[in-house]
């Protein structure tokens, strides 16, 4: 089963109009591998999707970093999946740790906001990933098949998911997680989908890493079998996110 190497760029509230013109000028300039190769998706502050949308190259696409978790209405300050849609925006980050931890987004909640997004015609890139502390008391794997079972309970068709692994302790910290724990959490994800959800979904879910991730140290993950791509948070606001793209060629040639 091949899985395109899938490679994201969540912004997260970062940027003026002028710097995001900047960056999206800078990746129309690029030279990266084709689409057949590597499937890019930028996620820019909510503010900017239009504009975003309106510049940058058609090969690459946009992502909202979050959604509401049902039809849109009396809710203040939430935009709706229907509205993502009427502005033709494909993709949504969902359950990142920032907002499981900031704004209290439960794993069920998380479930369904992923399950309502993908039925109003969005992509999700659904996160989950464990905290310093559940790594080191042992429940790495628990804390993230339990993330996942809420999604799985209220998701039948994964086709549009990409799952991103993302330990809380390597976000931000300039602590990447090694090419082997990242590999081993994959391959623990891709066994619960495996037993839990099915053999095909398991086989075609790309499963990506997150925290941490440069252009110095993309290539060595790369090459792990069960890294499928990257979501990238600081570096992705960088030149050096060329660089994490172009990592998709060290995937296709290991
Ligand atoms: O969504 C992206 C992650 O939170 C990673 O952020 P980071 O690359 O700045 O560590």
């Amino acid at each position: 089963m091949v899985r395109k190497f899938f490679v994201g760029g969540n912004w997260k509230c970062n940027g003026t109009g002028e710097e995001v013109k900047k960056i999206v000028t800078t990746l129309n300039e690029a030279e990266v591998p084709s689409e057949d190769v590597v499937e890019v998706v930028v996620s820019p502050p909510f503010v900017f999707l239009p504009l975003v949308k309106s510049l940058l190259r058609s090969d690459f696409h946009v992502s909202a970093q979050n959604c509401w978790v049902r039809k849109g209405g009396a809710f203040t300050g939430e935009v709706s999946a229907e509205m993502l849609v009427n502005l033709g925006i494909p993709w949504v980050i969902l359950g990142h740790s920032e907002r499981r931890a900031l704004l209290n987004e439960s794993n069920e909640f998380v479930g369904d906001k992923v399950a309502y997004a993908l039925s109003q015609g969005l992509k999700v890139i659904a996160c989950v990933g464990e905290t310093l502390e559940q790594r080191e008391s042992g429940s790495t794997v628990a804390v993230v098949a339990a993330q996942t079972k809420a999604i799985a309970d209220k998701v039948s068709n994964w086709e549009n998911v990409v799952l991103a692994y993302e330990p809380v302790w390597a976000i931000g910290t300039g602590k990447v997680a090694t090419p082997v724990q990242a590999q081993e959490v994959h391959v623990e994800l891709r066994k619960w989908l495996h037993n839990n959800v099915g053999a095909d979904v398991a086989a075609s879910t790309r499963i990506i890493y997150g925290g941490s991730v440069n252009g110095a140290n993309c290539k060595e993950l790369a090459t792990k079998p069960d890294v499928d791509g990257f979501l990238v948070g600081g570096a992705s606001l960088k030149p050096e996110f060329i660089d994490i793209i172009k990592s998709a060629t060290v995937k296709k040639n290991h």
